[in-house]
């Protein structure tokens, strides 16, 4: 029989464990949580390709904490509303938006989608707030054609002169530098200082284009400009390889607290750092890679009000950090998901979200940031930004410590140095989850589904 052991039970390992289980060569899947543990042994012994050793598979997965799921988790009153206290939806677009629907509708959950159409309003209005007041930010033709504060010319100005502008020659630059070089940097202060921070709660002016859009930087690349790749299309053909693996058979000893779990292979969907205490000393070149790899702390604030409260209807607003360091932004989760409000009287839940790259700059060490400090400054933010008067009718505040992983300038270069150790030193070890290859739960879906391909030498 031979083992693969999952590391991490959050929605990366869980996927992997799925696609594992589309194998018909798996006979017996255990789940394990509340188990801490160390990897022991390594020993490569023969090359062979995981198909081949047995005819039988069996899958364990490892979690360390009470439950699974990882970030996503929520809170589900009895009177029917629902609170998120990590992601609450996907986009459902692209190869990894597809990949996911499908997958959700194997495992027959397609009818508990909450679907939000392009034509709602929690699609169309997306809001910054900037100069204390709301901004929507421009959509459609007319949208480019006018200048739309905050911004101060038409976007179509911007887009326009992009196609004039000459090919970076960096092997990679921050987000902020891309994009105030090819579209001004009005853009990239208001626009993407925005965006970085309402998806990897970071600063634009240290996250990696490269690693963090790479459709923009391959557009560059490949285009020589932004415009004329979006026009064109990328002009790739996406195709996933499948190929088959060669490995080392390894045999990896992994010690719980109640006993050993024996692996022929391990796939690790832990955080990189959570994955540097648990690996032996002989791999030290990849423990400092997976070190060198931040990640940053979000206040999580979930409030509900009673009534309909809220002066505009959208997903939610984001600031800028020119605005405002510490708040993020809030998301107005009654307008997209309605469904997971109170079932009885009218209510309005609304996340608020704060601190991220900025959070030991404004709110000190997380251990000693209190559940009040946190709540008190976002109801000041829904009575500024927002208008509301009232206190929260409830409230749950929730301390993210380390839950989104910052890909600065050079991360490929780093996780492509930790697959050639992991190559070259015949680990049988792969690496998925939000530390690498994207942090949305799509990516990390899909990147566990690449990893069991790569290792059954099979499409799943
Ligand atoms: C506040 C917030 C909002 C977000 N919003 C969105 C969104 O709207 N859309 C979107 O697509 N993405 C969103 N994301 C990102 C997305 O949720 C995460 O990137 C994704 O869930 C990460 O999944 P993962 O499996 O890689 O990691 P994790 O969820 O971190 O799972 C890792 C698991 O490993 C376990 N573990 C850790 N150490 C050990 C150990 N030593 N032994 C065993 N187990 C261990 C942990 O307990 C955890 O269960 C958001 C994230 C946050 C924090
Ligand atoms: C911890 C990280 C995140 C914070 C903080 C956050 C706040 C936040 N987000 C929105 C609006 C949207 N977020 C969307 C997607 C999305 N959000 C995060 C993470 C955080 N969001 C991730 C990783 C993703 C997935 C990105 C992807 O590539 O799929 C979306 C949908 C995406 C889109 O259509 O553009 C919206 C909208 C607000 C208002 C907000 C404020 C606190």
């Amino acid at each position: 029989m031979t083992t693969v052991a999952v590391l991490g039970g959050g929605i990366g390992g869980l996927a992997a464990s799925y696609y594992l289980c589309k194998s018909p060569q798996v006979t017996k899947v255990t789940h394990h949580h509340g188990a801490t543990f160390c990897l022991s042994v390594y020993v490569s012994v023969s090359d062979m390709v995981l198909q081949s050793l047995s005819l039988c598979l069996q899958v364990i997965v490892l979690e360390s904490s009470s439950r699974f799921g990882g970030w996503l988790w929520s809170t589900r009153r009895s009177d029917g509303a629902v609170f998120e206290h990590g992601p609450r939806g996907i986009r459902p677009a692209g190869a990894v938006g597809h990949n996911t629907l499908n997958m959700v509708d194997d495992l027959g959950l397609g009818g508990d989608i909450l679907p939000v159409p392009y034509s709602h309003v929690a699609s169309k209005n997306r809001y910054v707030y900037m100069n204390r007041r709301l901004h929507r930010m421009p959509s459609g033709l007319s949208g480019l054609l006018r200048t739309v504060p905050p911004f101060s010319r038409p976007l179509l100005l911007s887009v326009a002169m992009e196609m004039l502008v000459k090919k970076g020659v960096e092997e990679d630059e921050s987000v902020h530098s891309f994009v105030s070089r090819r579209l001004g940097k009005e853009l990239a202060d208001i626009a993407v200082d925005s965006l970085c921070r309402g998806v990897f709660a970071g600063d634009c002016r240290k996250l990696s284009v490269r690693s963090c859009f790479p459709v923009l930087y391959d557009a560059e690349q490949r285009r020589g400009s932004l415009t004329l790749g979006m026009l064109l299309g990328s002009g790739t053909l996406l195709t996933v390889v499948l190929f088959t693996f060669l490995f080392f058979e390894f045999w990896v000893k992994i010690s719980l607290e109640d006993g050993v779990v024996s692996a022929d292979h391990i796939i690790s969907a832990l955080p990189a750092k959570a994955l540097v205490s648990i690996l032996p000393p002989s791999c030290q070149p990849l423990i400092q890679l997976l070190q060198d790899i931040a990640t940053v702390t979000v206040a999580v604030v979930n409030l509900e009000y009673e009534g309909s409260i809220l002066p505009v209807s959208g997903f939610g607003h984001l600031l800028p950090s020119s605005e405002d360091q510490a708040l993020l932004g809030v998301v107005y989760d009654s307008v997209p998901f309605p469904q997971h409000d109170r079932t009885n009287g009218r209510t309005t839940r609304l996340t608020v979200m704060m601190g991220g790259a900025w959070f030991h700059e404004v709110f000190g060490s997380p251990d000693t940031v209190t559940e009040e400090r946190l709540l008190a400054r976002a109801t000041e933010a829904v009575h500024c930004h927002l208008g509301v008067p009232t206190a929260p009718s409830w409230s749950r505040v929730s301390l993210q410590r380390d839950c989104i992983p910052q890909y600065y300038p050079g991360h490929f270069r780093r996780v492509e140095s930790m697959r050639s150790f992991i190559r070259e030193n015949n680990l049988s070890l792969s690496l998925i989850g939000s530390s690498y290859d994207g942090v949305s739960v799509n990516d990390v879906i899909f990147n566990g589904r690449t990893a069991v391909e790569q290792l059954l030498g099979t499409g799943v």
